[in-house]
């Protein structure tokens, strides 16, 4: 018999004004897998999530958790009984609870049991010497592994997080996003992560759905998705590109850059080839002659150096082009900072480049 997902979107859309915010998306979840929906500010992902958690209804579309219908246009298990877990921006603590309290929030029971509760999730966060503390007493990561251990409490067999971590330093994000997935995964709590950020969706999940306009455009694991990214906006959306266009003939595209493999396009069919910074190889000038074409690296075009910037582990070196005056960016690691003006070349890797017609 097939696994039972423990979440299940069938359809799911929402209109405001008329226009579709979410748009027909469907999406699956297993039990401890972590799937990040992840997308541009206003692409519905607030939406689709407050849908699952009912706080918001569907103008169509099907909800679904371990098998059992939870909501649809008709039918609603209201917010409460669905064993859902919420954890949001602003995650805040109530003030005027202890740790204890606010961690036994959503629990119901005798107060002992409760309490052995409280202990038990304090353990897991390592906080339990704190269980009789103030919020106020406690920092910002303290505060919001509390949050945890009070979202985690009542055992969800869902969490929904909305941008948990942005308010955190970048040194303590790591840390609570990293106790946060593990006790999660150890639950077996199947997780719903929205964020904007590509870094923390790489991060995180098991599962990217990239979602774009309410629909879901490519959904796959992290590795996918960056390598074998469906269009030019999907390879944007993960780094910096750089894009030069071609005209098919004979499934290829003569380029400067040497000619590029474009299977199945029409001849006369216009292409973009996207490669990003850290895919180019800098050469250097030898008496106005570049490094000898591969069939790796294609054949060499000769920039001149506008300006080279140390970024921390890597440079950032940025080319105007002898052949049509565009602006190539290429990174490489450590310190490479060549003076402006200085004339050198670049090739681009084949392996690395993506083809893509160029529609609309
Ligand atoms: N109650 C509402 N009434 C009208 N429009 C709404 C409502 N809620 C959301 N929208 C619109 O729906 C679109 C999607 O919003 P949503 O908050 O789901 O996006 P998001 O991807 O989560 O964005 P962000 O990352 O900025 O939170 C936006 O254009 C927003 O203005």
């Amino acid at each position: 018999m097939a696994p039972v997902p423990r979440l299940e979107i069938r359809n799911l859309t929402r209109r405001f004004d008329g226009r579709a915010v979410v748009d027909d998306l469907s999406l699956t979840i297993m039990p401890g897998q972590v799937t990040c929906l992840l997308g541009p500010s206003g692409c519905g992902k607030s939406t689709t999530l407050r849908m699952i958690a009912g706080v918001e209804m569907q103008d169509a579309g099907e909800i679904w958790v371990d098998g059992t219908l939870v909501c649809d246009t008709v039918f609603r298990v209201p917010a409460e009984r669905r064993r859902i877990g919420l954890m949001f921006q602003d995650f805040a603590l109530f003030p005027h609870l202890s740790v204890a309290e606010n961690v036994a929030f959503g629990l119901a029971g005798p107060a002992a049991e409760k309490r052995a509760r409280v202990e038990t999730m304090l353990d897991r966060v390592s906080l339990r010497r704190f269980i009789d503390a103030w919020p106020h007493e406690l920092s910002g990561g303290e505060q919001q592994r509390v949050a945890l251990a009070r979202a985690l409490a009542p055992d969800p067999r869902i969490m929904l997080m909305d941008e948990p971590f942005s308010g955190l330093d970048n040194r303590l994000r790591d840390e609570i996003r990293d106790t946060t997935l593990s006790i999660l995964k150890e639950a077996g709590t199947a997780v719903l992560l929205v964020t904007h950020e590509p870094d923390e969706a790489m991060r995180m999940a098991d599962d990217i759905a990239l979602m774009r306009q309410g629909r879901i455009v490519q959904q796959g694991a992290p590795y996918n998705i960056y390598n074998a990214p469906k269009d030019k906006q999907t390879v944007s959306f993960f780094s910096d590109i750089n894009v030069i266009r071609g005209t098919v003939r004979g499934a290829l595209t003569e380029t400067p850059f040497g000619r590029f493999l474009a299977p199945g396009v029409p001849d006369g069919q216009q292409v973009e080839i996207v490669i990003r910074p850290q895919h180019l190889k800098i050469d250097f000038d030898r008496d106005g002659s570049g490094p000898l074409p591969t069939a790796q690296d294609g054949t060499p075009a000769r920039g001149t150096v506008i300006r080279a910037r140390f970024m921390g582990r890597e440079s950032l070196v940025e080319f105007r082009m002898d052949h049509d005056g565009s602006t190539i960016r290429a990174v490489v690691p450590n310190v490479f900072l060549p003076r402006p003006g200085k004339p050198l070349w670049l090739t681009i890797r084949r392996d690395r480049c993506f083809v893509f017609p160029v529609t609309g």
